[in-house]
């Protein structure tokens, strides 16, 4: 073979790794790598470019010529890396022992990719460096999709892992394979892009943050109803985007979410710099980890749902008793722990029976429908009422104290009044209830607070009903 030919490398004369006297190596190079797989390239110890192959030409996007007695800066995305790697690896010092790590490059035009580099040092027979060989290959080759794959199972098959965290792990995941800065789960109503769960490393992105869909690249993705990727936005067919505009969000990657059926929202990948071409891997890779987090989203809305149905009065709405009583126990320890007053009130509705007995059970549970309902307006955010029994309910006021909460009992008196229940087409009545109410003492228990609450409303019973007791302070 004509040896210009077979040496298409660098001439000049200022590189230390002299060719000519060292023609068999570049031989041995051009013999041993000119048809691997791999992009394969040869520094010498002024870190410019003496050998390359075809592979590797082709993954930065130059022909050969183009690079050949350039300094590898031209290759980084990132003037940091290329100084790091010279005082790490580049120097006639450096361990002669294989070495691999992974570091952003520059295709020619400016689109980014993470690469894994595995290289180590050449010497001559005098064991003095003359150079660096490294193999390049995309961090996205099949063999990384295998690894993300492997992570993905990790996360899934951890059942210590909180909802939270798994979706936080599944982000994490899909933005070391992208080698991107941004990852989002989003809950789309409507044209609500709400960001559900985020990561992003550069900590500008919060979780409940809304856009209007028109204004994110999911609003592609969702008429495309499939993944779709631009990897280079600036240079795509949508470069007049407002999230280019807003944002300069240069690849993105993102796939429709459905949970049972219907469209929960988006799983989306995006960074500031343009990367390499998505690949067959990547796409299949979006779609696992999509239904991944169906799953997962399906698992969790239904476990609110059991909760809720749990915690809730079938017939009202309201807290059940169970629910009722943990909450006020929950209270009860912040009062005392922060010491601020609460107050309950427990309330019974007056011959309630009469309602059953001349109208019918149907109308009696009307009426405690209409009651919960106008009940459950009043008071401040952190109140809150439940149905501990039939037509009993007791009224939770933190931070009041018994003023406010005589001011509470007399709304609701006053609201009954103002509003006839309606119990059928024809027939309405006005409801009156008695009350009583307990200022919480400290140490004492749920019990006993209700207990005492409970006596102040039988008296008030007593009294002629459609009155507010005060309880019983406990004797010291
Ligand atoms: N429709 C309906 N009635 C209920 C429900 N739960 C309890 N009740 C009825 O509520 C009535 C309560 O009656 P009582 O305990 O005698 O009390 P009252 O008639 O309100 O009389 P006072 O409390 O003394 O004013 C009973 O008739 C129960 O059957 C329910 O879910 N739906």
């Amino acid at each position: 073979m004509d040896d210009d030919k077979k040496n298409d490398g660098y001439k000049g004369s200022s590189n230390r790794f002299d060719f000519k006297s060292n023609v068999l190596q570049l031989t041995l190079l051009t013999e041993m790598f000119d048809s691997f797989s791999e992009a394969v390239v040869v520094a010498n110890i002024d870190r410019k470019i003496i050998y390359m192959n075809d592979t590797f030409a082709e993954l930065f996007g130059y022909q050969k010529q183009e690079l050949y007695g350039q300094q590898t800066k031209i290759l980084y995305a990132n003037e940091v890396d290329f100084s790091e790697q010279g005082n790490k690896r580049f120097n006639i010092n450096a361990k002669s022992t294989p070495d691999s790590y992974r570091v952003s490059y520059q295709r020619k035009g400016g689109a980014q990719f993470l690469g894994v580099t595995s290289g180590t040092t050449m010497r001559n027979a005098s064991g003095e460096v003359v150079g660096y060989i490294a193999f390049i290959r995309s961090a996205r080759s099949a063999e990384q999709s295998l690894d993300t794959l492997q992570h993905i199972h990790n996360i899934t098959s951890n059942v210590g892992l909180t909802y939270d965290q798994r979706v936080q792990d599944l982000l994490q995941v899909g933005l070391n394979h992208f080698g991107f800065e941004i990852a989002i789960i989003s809950h789309i109503t409507g044209s609500d892009y709400v960001v559900e769960s985020c990561v992003d490393i550069n900590s500008e992105l919060k979780p409940a943050t809304c856009f209007d869909i028109s204004g994110t690249y999911c609003v592609h993705t969702l008429k495309a109803n499939k993944t779709l990727g631009f990897h280079f936005t600036g240079k795509s067919e949508i470069k007049n985007h407002p999230c280019y505009q807003n944002f300069k969000l240069e690849s993105y990657i993102g796939t429709p979410i459905k949970v049972d059926g219907k469209l929960y929202g988006t799983v989306n990948f995006s960074s500031h710099f343009p990367t390499e071409p998505f690949c067959k891997d990547d796409y299949t890779l979006m779609g696992i980890l999509a239904d991944t987090l169906s799953f997962i989203i399906y698992k969790k809305i239904s476990e609110q749902e059991l909760l809720l149905l749990a915690t809730t009065d079938e017939l009202t709405g309201l807290l059940n008793r169970r629910a009722t009583l943990e909450r006020l126990d929950e209270q009860m320890l912040m009062s005392k722990r922060v010491n601020y007053s609460l107050c309950i009130i427990s309330i019974d509705i007056d011959h309630f029976k009469q309602i059953n007995d001349m109208w019918g059970h149907a109308a009696g549970d009307k009426a405690l429908v209409e009651f919960s309902r106008i009940m459950s307006t009043l008071g401040r955010k952190t109140d809150f009422c439940g149905r501990i029994g039939g037509e009993e309910f007791i009224f939770v006021m933190p931070g009041s104290d018994e003023t406010g909460a005589i001011h509470i009992a007399n709304s609701l008196r006053e609201k009954l009044q103002e509003n006839n229940i309606k119990l059928n087409e024809e027939d309405a009545v006005k409801l009156t209830f008695s009350a009583g109410l307990a200022v919480y003492e400290n140490k004492e228990s749920v019990e006993t607070l209700l207990m005492r609450a409970d006596q102040a409303m039988y008296q008030a019973k007593k009294q002629g009903r459609d009155q507010v007791c005060l309880a019983e302070i406990i004797e010291k």
